[in-house]
């Protein structure tokens, strides 16, 4: 525990009251509603961390909606989703993000010269929930669906800044220490063994740069949860790769102060985890690579830095040289937390993460522009309404959904 402030501000937990500041921002809530946002996929209503956050989340009386952007392969799927979600007591939408109303309504969008029809997963998934949020709520808190640790003190601590005026916040975001709740291992493999080595390295090789002072200041620039006013959600493009949370900071550093940006400490924090992958196109490697490319792509936008194949070279022997030192820091903080720690298996993971620099130096080369869903503002002079179709498109898919799970009942259980 510490005090430091760097940049933005830190919102650290000295034994922060939450019951106080869930009676603050009840209050707060009544005059400037709230919502939080879920991406989600099927699979993971199928899983505990999901029923979890829904339990936790009923218990929120500040959180006055919540929208799902689900992906669900058939409306037998989506019907079971809804069904989940209708035990919470606040007004909930569940966005079918694949369905076919959603689908025809952005089809209308590409018949008017802006087609999204390439953006899926989690950033379109991203772009549906705030969009549809937006309607209702002056202050958003968007994670994800596999948390294990949730409590109502994350949307808590997500919301509240942003929602008390004097504090003139635009956007906060979550920090913590990723600790498997089980094994008590370190996790945070690509915040530790890729992200924290790389920003070290790429600012000894190119010097004071703001952008990653400022990428360097966020203690766990990849967490998925965090909370912006709508605002802010209307105007920034939302990245539709595995670089998304990086991505999201570079539009947040474009388009906000930087004395409107926090981060606030969440504490010990567990998540579902994926493999390392078997090659830069999955799993943390392929998150590696997208995120590398897009800190690249940033620091030419709006650092004017032009990177050659020789930076590179460079930054793979540097970056080599950090992540041994830090898995060397990493391993006595481990043993003296009584943690576990597999050495070996570290080194061999940022020797996986080093070779996959080469890679997303090569897509920055080809295609530096990367793939970015056009921001809300541009859409709305599109298609005014079209935050209004989506939320409708919601409404009609759910009824529906209840009304075969009515016949459906019946059919199973005559009377
Ligand atoms: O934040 C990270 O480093 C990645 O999401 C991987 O996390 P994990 O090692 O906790 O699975």
């Amino acid at each position: 525990m510490d005090y430091k402030q760097e940049l933005i501000t830190t919102i650290h937990d000295f034994g922060c009251n939450s019951e106080l500041l869930e009676e603050k921002l009840i209050q707060l809530s009544e005059q400037a509603p709230t919502a939080v946002v879920i991406p989600a996929l099927y699979e993971e209503l199928e899983r505990p961390a999901l029923t979890r956050i829904r339990n936790h989340l009923g218990q929120c009386a500040f959180v006055k909606k919540v929208v799902v952007s689900l992906y669900a392969k058939t409306i037998a799927q989506y019907a079971k989703a809804v069904e989940f979600f209708e035990s919470l007591p606040q007004p909930t939408a569940v966005i079918w993000e694949n369905g076919e109303r959603v689908t025809r309504i952005l089809e209308t969008l590409g018949d008017r010269n802006l087609d999204l029809s390439s953006f899926r997963g989690k950033g379109l998934a991203v772009w549906l929930g705030l969009g549809v949020a937006s309607l209702d709520a002056e202050a958003i808190a968007l994670h994800d669906a596999d948390i294990i640790t949730y409590e109502r003190s994350y949307p808590l601590k997500l919301l509240y800044p942003l929602l008390e005026k004097e504090f003139g916040l635009a956007f906060n975001k979550a920090y913590y220490a990723r600790i498997g709740s089980e094994s008590r291992q370190l996790n945070g493999r690509v915040m530790r063994l890729f992200v924290t080595p790389l920003l070290t390295a790429l600012t000894e090789l190119l010097g004071y740069q703001n952008y990653l002072r400022y990428l360097n200041a966020f203690r766990y620039p990849l967490s998925g949860e965090f909370a912006m006013t709508s605002d802010l959600a209307l105007n920034i493009r939302i990245p539709s790769n595995w670089g998304l949370e990086v991505g999201l900071l570079a539009e947040v550093y474009r388009n906000v102060a930087q004395k409107r940006i926090a981060q606030i400490d969440l504490g010990v924090f567990d998540h579902k985890h994926q493999t390392v992958g078997s090659s830069t196109k999955e799993g943390l490697q392929k998150m590696c690579r997208d995120i590398l490319r897009s800190i690249l792509r940033t620091l030419t936008e709006t650092e004017q830095v032009v990177l050659t194949r020789e930076h590179l070279h460079s930054l793979r022997i540097k970056f080599r040289r950090q992540a041994q030192d830090y898995t060397r820091q990493y391993f006595v903080d481990a043993r003296v937390n009584n943690l576990e720690f597999g050495r070996h298996q570290e080194e061999v993971t940022t020797e996986l993460f080093e070779a996959v620099i080469a890679e997303a130096g090569e897509d920055y080369f080809s295609n530096p522009a990367g793939a970015q869903i056009p921001d809300w503002t541009r859409a709305l002079a599109v298609m005014p309404d079209l935050r209004e179709q989506l939320r409708d498109a919601a409404l009609t898919d759910a009824a529906e959904a209840k009304a075969l799970r009515v016949v459906h009942n019946e059919a199973v259980s005559p009377v």
